[in-house]
Formats: structure tokens, sequence, C-alpha cells
């Protein structure tokens, strides 16, 4: 497991200092995974492709120094949890709307003596009314699908932010039948990056969608408007 994310890192580009960090939320995660549902990924060696470096090439596409991120649906912690570890000066938000995933992430940040980490328990959609336009990110994996996903990560972010949807390569007809949705939230489709997982043949996307203008106050809707009449 180390040698792998060791390796990982450097081919990313990114140091390791961090990688005792990663390592003990990789062994807190798989023994907690035992008696609550925090992951499919098992196998160690997966948990550092599919997870850690996954998360952390978000690092080597956009500047996340000493920014504000939400990570919504964050779940286990991805991709926000490698992130703060890799990146100290993020201010993080991990969100999440099931309170035993929070719960252990809380643990997780205590025992790393992670700095500047909110750990919320909240509904995206819900958690909007307080803090509408106040990240300069949202970051988001595995969550929902992108018109829907969009209604609950911009109306979070700032004018002149991003939100970073991590996706498969597949996701070229999903982006298309978003685009209305981020018109009306007030963002525009930036660019995607795909990556190659360092040690894998795996390539995932991440779609750059910039705030151009303020979302309008009646989004985000409560769940079961988005969710029965999508955007
Ligand atoms: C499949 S998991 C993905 C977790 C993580 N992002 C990852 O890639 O491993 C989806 C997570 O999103 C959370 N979720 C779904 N809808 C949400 C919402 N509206 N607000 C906050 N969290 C939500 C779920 O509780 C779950 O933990």
């Amino acid at each position: 497991m180390e040698a792998h994310l060791r390796k990982g890192l450097a081919e990313l580009g990114l140091g390791d200092d961090a990688a005792p960090s990663l390592l003990r939320f990789g062994e807190l995660l798989l023994e907690k995974n035992k008696v609550m549902n925090l992951t499919a990924i098992t196998d160690p060696e997966d948990v550092v492709s599919l997870h850690f470096l996954d998360s952390a090439a978000l690092l080597t596409l956009a500047d996340l120094k000493n920014k504000t991120v939400v990570d919504v649906g964050t779940g286990a912690g991805f991709p926000g949890m490698p992130l703060k570890i890799l990146e100290p000066s993020i201010r993080m938000t991990l969100l999440d709307s099931l309170g035993k995933r929070i719960t252990f992430l809380q643990e997780v940040c205590n025992e790393l003596g992670l700095q500047n980490v909110q750990c919320v328990h909240a509904r995206a959609e819900e958690f909007a009314a307080e803090h509408r336009q106040s990240f300069d990110f949202a970051v988001s994996r595995a969550v929902a699908n992108l018109s829907v996903l969009c209604e609950l990560c911009l109306p979070l972010v700032k004018a002149g932010g991003y939100f970073l949807s991590m996706k498969s390569v597949e996701s070229d007809e999903e982006l298309e039948s978003a685009k209305k949705a981020i018109k009306i939230l007030g963002g525009q489709v930036e660019r995607t990056a795909d990556y190659q997982i360092p040690g894998t043949e795996v390539v995932h996307r991440v779609i750059f969608i910039k705030k151009i203008a303020e979302t309008p106050k009646k989004y985000p809707r409560p769940f079961a408007k988005i969710k029965k009449n999508p955007l």
C-alpha cells in the first residue's frame, strides 16, 4: 500500500510528505468499513488507486491552495479528505446527508490533527440556504447525474469560482443534457480534462464549470422537486 501510494503521488508530481496521514486514513477507513457501509472498495491497493490517487489527481488540474472548497456528498471522504491531507492550506467543508459518515470523518480529522475542516451533516440543497455563493470551489464525485448535481453544487459557489465535477470519460451525453441546467444556474462549462490514475489503466474526467452569474434565488429547490423535474 505504502510503496504504491508514494509511487503514484510521485507520478502525479505531488510530494509524499502526507503519505503517513493518508495511510492512517486508509487503515481507519478499512477498519470502520467492517462495521459500517463506507466503501465498496476493500482491497488496500485499490483504495490507494481508486480513492486516494483519483482524488489527488484534482490537485494537478486545479490550484486549490488557500481556497475554500466544499465536497458535496463526500461519503467516506472522497475527494475532499485526500485533497485536504495533501494540500493543508485548503479550507475544506466535507458535506454529506448521512450522519454516520460525517461522524467517521470528524473522528479521522481529530486523529490526524487536521485544521480548518468542517464536517457537516446536511443535505446540500438545505445547506445552501445559509451558505449561498460562499465557496471558491465545489467538488463532487459519484453523487448524482450532472444536471441534478449542478443544482446542488452551483448555488454554493462564488461568482468567478468553479464546480469541479468528477465523472467517467463516458459523460459526453450527460454533459450535453446538463447544459441547460448549467446556464440557468449561472454556470458555464469551461473545459473538461481527462486523466489516468497512476499505476492503472483507469481514465477519469473532470468537468470544469465556472460560476459566471449569480444563481437565481429559487434554486436549489427541495430535493423531491429536483428529482421529479430536473432542469
Ligand atoms: C456513492 S456515494 C459517493 C461518495 C464519495 N463522493 C465517493 O466518490 O466515494 C454518494 C454520497 O452522496 C451523499 N448524498 C447524496 N445526495 C446528497 C445530498 N443531496 N446532499 C448531501 N449528500 C448527499 C450520500 O449520502 C452518499 O454518502
